[in-house]
């Protein structure tokens, strides 16, 4: 917004400040549904999606090609179904005014507009109290605008820092207006900023004005489902992304099963090793028999050894209870009749299923398709 600063500059820029405020309150309260009004060409979102507490989180502004600019950040990764999130996360765009109710607007735990109200006309500002605190009634609410009381700093500045703003406010006009809107709703709200002016001008406060608005009684909760669903919708969703997660069993199996394969044939890999090393004496002294050449001829493992994996004729049976020991499949499964469940289908179980089986590949007959 304020393209030439020479008195006053901001490291890192003002809006990131302005960003990181909000994520510092994100991790700080570890909110689940976060809303964004107002919010422009979604780089905050794009911010907050990084935020592994939210599952839902969603942006609305009145105009859709400014959100639409940069869309594609706020679509999943490659990455993002490899290394799959533990709790699910849904982002969508709505089209709408702040001053109009949607019942999509229920039930968030944060709601932020940064630098917004500045740009409502009056009719949309006066409704904007009664829709946000009063309607949706978020657990907390963040509100940024410009602080008029620090626009002298500013070089250059004849009126307003944006043309596009309705109004800048002086911290006291902010916060009387914070203060009606709070004590009408039920929220108490305390004030702060970021960017701050050159030493000496400490009096001029922040050049972001913000208000943190806390509920303390719940206007609404007493809502029926049949009365929620009857408020209707007046936003157009614009933009959906449904991210993969572990909560979804298709993720959930696919995680389990690569995992399981990892620790199969690690210890595949490694009994095998051993055995090579010692074979000669051990497969004779154990089976009474000479060695054919052939790997399962070199079984050094009792199949009775409880978790232990095991060779049985030209497999390897690996137990779950010795898979279910290793902790990243503990905490992928919880139980071991989960991770029984979860294999089921995706790799060779025995009989009893209580070991996968893997075959040993003749490495010399396959190097020469014999
Ligand atoms: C200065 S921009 C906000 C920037 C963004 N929040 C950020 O911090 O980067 C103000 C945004 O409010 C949107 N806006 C204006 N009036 C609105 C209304 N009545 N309802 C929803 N959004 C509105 C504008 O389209 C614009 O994208
Ligand atoms: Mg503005």
């Amino acid at each position: 917004e304020i393209k030439d600063m020479e008195a006053v500059s901001f490291t890192p820029p003002l809006y990131k400040q302005r960003y990181n405020f909000v994520a510092d309150v994100v991790n700080t309260y570890q909110p689940k549904k976060v809303v964004d009004m107002g919010c422009a060409d979604c780089t905050l979102l794009w911010k907050l999606k990084f935020c592994n507490c939210i599952e839902v989180l969603a942006g609305l502004d009145i105009d859709a090609d400014t959100m639409k600019e940069k869309i594609h950040r706020l679509s999943p990764l490659p990455c993002d179904y490899v290394w799959l999130r533990k709790q699910p996360l849904t982002i969508t765009l709505y089209q709408g005014s702040v001053a109009e109710k949607d019942a999509s607007m229920l039930d968030f735990d944060l709601v932020t507009c940064i630098e917004l109200i500045e740009h409502l006309e009056l009719p949309v500002l006066e409704k904007f109290p009664e829709v946000v605190f009063g309607y949706m009634a978020p657990t907390m609410v963040i509100i940024s605008t410009p602080n008029a009381d620090f626009n002298p700093l500013l070089p250059g500045l004849t009126r307003f820092r944006h043309p596009d703003h309705k109004f800048e406010w002086s911290r006291a006009e902010f916060q009387k207006w914070a203060q009606d809107a709070a004590c009408q709703y039920g929220y108490t709200v305390e004030f702060t900023g970021v960017g701050n002016g050159p030493p000496g001008t400490e009096n001029k406060g922040f050049c972001t004005q913000i208000g943190v608005f806390i509920r303390s009684s719940h206007k609404n909760g007493g809502m029926v489902t049949t009365e929620r669903d009857e408020l209707g919708h007046s936003y157009k969703i614009v933009f959906q992304a449904v991210y993969p997660s572990l909560q979804d069993k298709k993720y959930l199996q696919i995680a389990v099963t690569n995992e399981v394969i990892y620790r199969v044939e690690a210890i595949k890999r490694s009994l095998l090793s051993s055995d090579d090393a010692e074979e000669g004496d051990k497969t004779a002294s154990k089976h009474g028999q000479p060695s054919d050449g052939h790997v399962e001829a070199s079984c050094t493992v009792s199949e009775e050894s409880s978790a232990e994996p095991y060779i049985h004729g030209n497999s390897i049976y690996v137990p779950l209870a010795k898979l279910f020991s290793f902790s990243n499949l503990q905490k992928l499964c919880g139980s071991l009749d989960e991770l029984q469940q979860l294999l089921s289908g995706k790799v060779t179980l025995s009989s009893d299923s209580s070991a996968v089986v893997s075959r040993i590949r003749n490495y010399v007959s396959e190097s020469f398709n014999l």
